[in-house]
């Protein structure tokens, strides 16, 4: 790459970040970038800390280290710095409110960004809808009556609805069947299109690493193997652990 594009600092970047829970430490040193608009994709094992580091970029979790936008150090990484800074996070649990409707959902996803005096709500839905017309469809339904495909759809139309320039999705394929895992992937990459910039942590290493621009591997707390994603796809220890027989 030429011109000022190679010269941009990324979107996110983290360099030495540490969490520790109580005594242990989870996390040992993290150094990791998100250039803007493309997907970078965390895989690992359960336990080696993805959760924990998508917490800690959030500012849900205390962590040393540094965190920068754009080329800036963030002095107060904390909740709402970071949404106002353009981040958002689909956890891994959804959390949506089941007893309201999927359309209030969103709206609470647009919540933070109302405040601050944007107003065009209808807009926003209007695309997350254009994105995922099953949720049109379910409007007027209760988050709680929808299946796991639709919900995780939703998980990602309200995280959408703050506009975000970068989304942090944990582990958005769980639990769901092989044709919805398809489409949500789908939208990942059209995210990417209408540029969005994803930090995405999948144990689906094969769909994630197909997806992904760039991709880390993470194993107790520690980056042990960083690269273009279809590198990592054809690196041998990625295959042995991450892409074997009998793993999807
Ligand atoms: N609230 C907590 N208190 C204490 N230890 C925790 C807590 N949350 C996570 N841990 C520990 O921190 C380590 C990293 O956990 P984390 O959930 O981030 O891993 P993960 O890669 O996301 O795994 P999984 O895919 O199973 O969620 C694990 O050893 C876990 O047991």
């Amino acid at each position: 790459m030429t011109g000022p594009e190679a010269m941009a600092a990324p979107l996110l970047e983290v360099s030495g970040l540490c969490v520790s829970y109580g005594k242990v430490e989870a996390l040992h040193g993290i150094d990791l970038a998100v250039p803007a608009g493309t997907i970078v994709t965390v895989i690992g094992p359960n336990g080696a800390g993805k959760t924990t580091l998508l917490s800690a970029i959030m500012g849900l979790l205390p962590a040393r280290g540094a965190i920068s936008l754009e080329g800036r150090p963030q002095r107060r990484v904390e909740i709402e710095q970071m949404v106002a800074a353009g981040l958002n996070l689909v956890p891994e649990k959804r959390e949506l409110f089941g007893e309201m409707s999927v359309e209030d959902n969103l709206l609470l996803g647009a919540f933070q960004r109302y405040r601050s005096g944007h107003r065009d709500q209808a807009a926003s839905m209007e695309e997350v809808y254009g994105l995922f017309p099953r949720l049109k469809e379910r409007r007027h339904q209760l988050a709680a009556t929808l299946s796991g495909g639709e919900r995780q759809m939703l998980a990602l139309g309200r995280a959408l609805m703050a506009k975000p320039r970068l989304l942090l999705l944990d582990e958005p394929s769980l639990g769901l069947a092989p044709r919805i895992v398809k489409e949500i992937f789908l939208i990942i990459a059209e995210l990417r299109r209408r540029g969005v910039a994803i930090l995405l942590v999948e144990q689906n290493a094969r769909a994630a690493l197909q997806t992904a621009d760039y991709a880390y591997v993470l194993e107790t707390g520690q980056v042990v193997l960083a690269g273009p994603a279809r590198e990592l796809a054809d690196d041998p220890r990625v295959v042995e652990s991450y892409l074997g027989l009998g793993r999807k």
